[in-house]
């Protein structure tokens, strides 16, 4: 497999991932744009900003270049943000070898176009096999995976020789990688669960307890999985790892921006001040106003990322988001599956 392997770029989860590549025996290039950490990293094996208190293999090389990480680099990880994905892309395009492994771990969709993540590589990347794209997803905080805890991820691509090159390079003992064919349903259910881990977060910063909780989970799989079947996926993919799988580790765990985010809401700061305080990227705010554009555009009913939408962009207090949310007019359960992807999830 993979001589050269390079990650870009150098946040909480390209580090991460970074050190499953070492850990795996691979010499890793890791880009930043920013000096200091390239030098951090280093010399002192360390990226403090966004994973403290952890000692890096002396395997992972920072580098400021673009040019020295992708040039000749067999498999490349982009760990970009989803706003700065096409940006990137574009830079690595003089440099990159056109049968390079192309793998994205990035969740979220393109603000404007509201093209998913390997939309936008395949737009910029004109010259890439289509074939070597491939994400990687599911329930995995950077935090317990760079102390090697145990957690499963799936990575998705139209070839599975390509899903299972990365299989094949990502897998050890502590990471375990499936692979699945459904490269829209993988990144759609990625990018969503995101919402509804903003959502707990209100929820249990507004005290409303498990019962919510449980109501936010089950609700927000329904509809993800309404949008992700209209997006073209597999419904079934949302009962799997990139589906149900993050919602629960998201919606649940201490690690998650978007559930910090959601519950610094609920305490009545605004949505500036809390991404501020933040420092790291929170995809869900974004991802909340690409969904509300989707489910017009594919004409899918999504309330609770409606009523998101209304609390984050409109200044609507999530006491009545809740509210509206109870009081919507009394529906069906199956009867709505029956028309949706969740019929065939629950099959
Ligand atoms: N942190 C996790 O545990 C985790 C797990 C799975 C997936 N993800 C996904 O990975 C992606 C990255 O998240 P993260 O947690 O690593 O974020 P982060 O905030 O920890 O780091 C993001 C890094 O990207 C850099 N960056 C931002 N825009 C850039 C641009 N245009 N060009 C170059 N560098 C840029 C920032 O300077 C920062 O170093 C997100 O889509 C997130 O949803 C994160
Ligand atoms: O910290 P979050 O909420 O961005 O979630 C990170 C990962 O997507 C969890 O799988």
């Amino acid at each position: 497999m993979s001589n050269k392997v390079s990650v870009l770029v150098a946040g909480s989860w390209g580090t991460a991932l970074a050190s499953v590549l070492a850990d795996n025996g691979k010499q890793v290039l890791l880009w930043s744009r920013n000096a200091e950490q390239v030098q951090e990293i280093n010399e002192q094996h360390r990226n403090s900003r966004f994973l403290q208190d952890v000692e890096l293999s002396p395997l992972i090389v920072a580098t400021n270049s673009l040019q020295e990480a992708v040039e000749g680099a067999d498999a490349i990880i982009m760990v970009v943000p989803s706003s700065g994905m096409r940006d990137v892309a574009s830079q690595i395009r003089p440099f990159l070898n056109k049968d390079a492994l192309l793998i994205h771990a990035t969740k979220g969709f393109e603000t404007g176009s509201l093209k998913r993540m390997t939309e936008v590589l395949a737009d910029e990347l004109p010259e890439l096999d289509p074939s070597r794209l491939v994400v990687l997803s599911g329930p995995s905080h950077a935090e317990e995976v760079i102390r090697k805890c145990p957690t499963t991820v799936v990575v998705a691509a139209q070839d599975l020789e390509a899903a299972e090159a990365a299989q094949d390079l990502m897998i050890n003992s502590y990471f375990r990688v499936y692979t699945n064919p459904d490269v829209a349903g993988v990144e759609v259910g990625g990018a969503l669960k995101n919402i509804i881990a903003l959502g707990a977060g209100l929820t249990d910063g507004l005290g409303f307890g498990d019962n919510a909780k449980a109501a936010l989970l089950t609700r927000g799989l329904a509809e993800i999985a309404r949008l992700g079947t209209q997006m073209g996926s597999n419904p079934l993919t949302f009962a799997g790892l990139a589906g149900i799988g993050d919602l629960i580790v998201t919606c649940t765990s201490q690690h998650s921006r978007n559930w910090r985010a959601g519950n610094k809401l609920a305490k009545g700061i605004p949505l500036d001040e809390v991404l501020q305080e933040m420092g790291m990227v929170v995809e869900g705010v974004k991802t909340t106003k690409a969904a509300y554009e989707l489910s017009r555009r594919y004409d899918v009913t999504m309330p609770i990322t409606d009523e998101l939408y209304k609390v984050l962009f409109e200044g609507k207090s999530p006491q009545l988001a809740a509210q509206d949310l109870m009081g919507r007019v009394r529906t069906h359960e199956l009867e709505e599956v029956a028309t949706g992807a969740v019929t065939n999830v629950l099959k």
